[in-house]
């Protein structure tokens, strides 16, 4: 069976093992470090804010009596990554996590705005991915190593007001999977990871800024917690699996965004194969009530 799918399904163990997190200070990736070191990983964070790291640091301590390391750089900044990563060590799993966003229609944002988003989420990435990879191609444990990329549903579907967000997410997509076929021949697995919307620390805050049709839009898509979304990632990790989905609408969104990434599990394959159609089915009442919705909305400002 496992001639069959290509690449083949792989185990990636973290236990004793170098996991380095990027946003490991807040949010999901403080709760992927804290998952990882009640696993027995050894785990490094890095982030910008060196007192968020400290506190993060704290409570991991008291949470998992285990130590991380901390490391501050701008993931904008590629010399102060490469210097972060070489003084961290030979890294087993590697997670772009970092990120940051603005729900703003286009319009309504700066230049300075986009290019922000799309320089951390997207570019930093590939600065991660530059600075881990030399020490992961020459590393002595020849065991299967992972790269993680946090993308989320908005990196599966493109929604009003997350044009800059989106377009960074769906990028994180383009790298991965060319990333896969440049260093699968290394024992390297590349992760994708769509979480839905999650808390905390930001979504109330987060939803207050969103535009009117960002809530409408969104409304009926659920929420999940950082400790899930952690759980579900490593989870995918550990399992070698190309893309992540973390609930059921993401299930939805992974098979009906298949395309042409690379799928290691013999069921997810088979229920691509099957349901497809289907779901593209499902995608179209989505997609009508959306821009039911849209215009509905455009109609009572006219009225109004
Ligand atoms: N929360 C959500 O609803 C969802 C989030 N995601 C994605 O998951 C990831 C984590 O999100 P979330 O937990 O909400 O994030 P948070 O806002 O809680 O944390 C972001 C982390 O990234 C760090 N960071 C931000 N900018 C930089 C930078 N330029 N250089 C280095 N580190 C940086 C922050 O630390 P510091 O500011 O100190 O640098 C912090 O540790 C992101 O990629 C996000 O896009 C995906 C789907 C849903
Ligand atoms: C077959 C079709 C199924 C369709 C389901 C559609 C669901 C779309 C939901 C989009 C939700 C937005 C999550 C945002 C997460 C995020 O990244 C922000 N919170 C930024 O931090």
């Amino acid at each position: 069976l496992k001639l069959i799918l290509q690449p083949h399904p792989t185990k990636i163990p973290i236990k004793s093992r170098h996991v380095f997190i990027t946003g490991g200070s807040s949010g999901i990736g403080l709760a992927l470090a804290r998952e990882a070191a009640a696993e027995g990983a050894r785990v490094t964070i890095l982030a910008r804010d060196m007192k968020k790291l400290e506190q993060a640091k704290a409570s991991i301590q008291v949470s998992t009596g285990t130590e991380v390391d901390i490391v501050s750089a701008d993931v904008r900044d590629f010399h102060a990554v490469k210097t972060a990563v070489e003084s961290a060590g030979e890294i087993d799993v590697l997670i772009c996590n970092h990120g940051t966003f603005l729900p703003y229609e286009v319009e309504n944002m700066e230049m300075k705005g986009i290019e922000d988003i799309i320089g951390v989420n997207l570019v930093g990435s590939f600065g991660l991915v530059k600075a881990a990879l030399v020490g992961m191609k020459k590393r002595k444990d020849r065991r299967p190593v992972s790269i993680a990329f946090m993308s989320s549903q908005l990196g599966q579907v493109g929604i009003y007001g997350y044009t800059a967000y989106s377009a960074s997410k769906f990028g994180l997509r383009g790298l991965a999977e060319a990333l896969q076929q440049e260093v699968i021949a290394d024992d390297i697995h590349v992760s994708l990871i769509f979480p839905p919307d999650t808390d905390p620390p930001g979504l109330a805050e987060e939803k207050k800024r969103r535009p009117q049709l960002t809530s409408i839009i969104t409304a009926s898509s659920g929420a999940m917690t950082a400790d899930e979304v952690a759980k579900k990632t490593l989870n995918g990790i550990k399992s070698g699996s190309f893309s992540i989905h973390c609930n059921f609408e993401g299930v939805l969104l992974s098979i009906v965004t298949a395309g042409m990434s690379p799928q290691r599990s013999y069921l997810m394959a088979f229920v691509e194969f099957i349901f497809s159609g289907v779901i593209r089915f499902v995608a179209f009442c989505f997609l009508w009530t959306w821009y039911r919705s849209i215009e509905k909305w455009h109609a009572k400002r006219k009225r109004a």
